[in-house]
């Protein structure tokens, strides 16, 4: 297989404002050549000032950053080969929808002949071939959204970067831009570098996330292992929804181990953990069966509390005889199950996913917890 080409490396970056709280802690990260990668995270949490800094709009505090095997430290933001598509769009108001998209090639003294060709280009790509006389205020949201973005990539950057580029649009126009965009990356072959703080758009478009939290980076990886392979408790929580429960490793074999939680003890899969271990466990809502009757493998006692019919699914909320909840999501029709049943909630260790507790690692009371049957 061809070896992917690293085109943006983030080498141990961090960012100080003058108030002295580092607001990015030392991130390290190897974006790809063709890649779609989303940088996630909630508010405040460093996104913006992560893109900031690799456009050059913002100075590092420490570390390096290196676009195309180069350091870019010093480098003014328009001799990078980035551009950034903003949410504000950044449209000039007085210019034409053509004279908006060809003004980079202008400033360039690019020749009339060629700044034609590619604009009319431009706008087949963002499906607005006829509008290039119009002025952004008589366009709507979504078109200003799209000739931003055709601005932008008027140049042919290596990278494009983009910063929330849909929180203004309705969700409508803004699941059709999500396709539309992610389509127009995969013809173009471009980095894009896309900030976000909704997981739902992340899991859609990107290629890798980068889950950022209070300025670090919890996990990097493909939508699925995210979802299916968190690896702390925050990324857990943050991404879909997630049954999370404390525990300690009592035992382990070569495929899973039981961890002891309050409610007795679960099988789980998850590799280099040891005895003693404190861990949180994760499940997902739509990994949990309802029974009648207990089963042989994970298999707990509870009474169903709430349903909620959503269409597509049922939705339960269980509760265990410690007062733990449980959700459970079920798209099979278990049109039986009424609130007030007592039932058994059941799944497989390999969807009983092991997360590391790194505030306490090993168990102070282990020996008690050995005997929690
Ligand atoms: N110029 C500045 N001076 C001081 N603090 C700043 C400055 N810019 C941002 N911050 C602070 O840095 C932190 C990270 O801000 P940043 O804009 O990077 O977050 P974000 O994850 O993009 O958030 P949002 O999704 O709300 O845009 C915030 O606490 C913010 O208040």
């Amino acid at each position: 297989m061809k070896e992917k080409k690293v085109i943006v490396s983030l080498k141990g970056i961090s960012k100080t404002y003058d108030n002295d709280v580092k607001v990015v802690k030392n991130i390290d990260l190897d974006i790809y050549e063709g890649e779609f990668l989303t940088i996630l995270g909630a508010s405040g949490c460093g996104k913006t000032t992560t893109l900031r800094m690799i456009a050059g709009f913002e100075d590092v505090s420490s570390g390096d950053i290196c676009i195309d095997g180069s350091s870019v430290i010093g480098v003014p933001p328009y001799k990078r080969q980035v551009n950034t598509a903003f949410q504000s769009y950044a449209l000039f108001p007085h210019l034409s929808v053509y004279d908006n998209i060809a003004y980079g090639l202008k400033v360039k003294k690019v020749s009339k002949a060629e700044i034609h060709e590619r604009v009319s280009h431009m706008l087949s790509l963002i499906r607005l071939d006829g509008y290039e006389k119009r002025k952004p205020a008589q366009l709507s949201g979504g078109q200003k959204q799209r000739v931003s973005i055709a601005r932008a990539l008027i140049n042919n950057p290596k990278v494009l970067l983009l910063d929330e580029p849909l929180g203004a649009l309705d969700l409508n126009l803004r699941k059709q831009m999500q396709l539309e965009l992610k389509t127009m990356q995969k013809k173009l072959g471009i980095t894009f570098i896309y900030i976000t703080h909704d997981q739902e758009e992340a899991l859609t478009m990107s290629d890798r996330i980068a889950v950022m939290h209070k300025g670090i980076l919890e996990q990097v990886c493909s939508p699925k292992e995210l979802y299916m392979k968190p690896k702390t408790k925050y990324v857990a929580e943050f991404i879909g929804e997630s049954n999370i429960f404390e525990g300690v490793v009592k035992d382990r074999n070569s495929d899973n181990c039981t961890v002891a939680i309050e409610s007795g003890n679960i099988l789980c899969s998850g590799d280099g953990y040891v005895a003693g271990q404190m861990v949180y466990v994760c499940i997902r809502p739509e990994k949990v069966r309802i029974t009648r009757k207990a089963g042989s493998g994970n298999s707990l006692p509870a009474e169903i509390k709430e349903q909620i019919f959503t269409g597509n699914m049922m939705k339960h909320i269980a509760v265990l005889s410690n007062g733990h909840e449980i959700k459970i999501a079920d798209i099979a029709s278990y049109n039986d199950i009424n609130i007030g049943d007592k039932v058994y909630l059941e799944w497989d260790a390999k969807d009983a996913v092991m997360i590391k507790n790194p505030t306490s690692p090993m168990a102070e009371n282990f020996d008690t917890l050995r005997g929690v049957q």
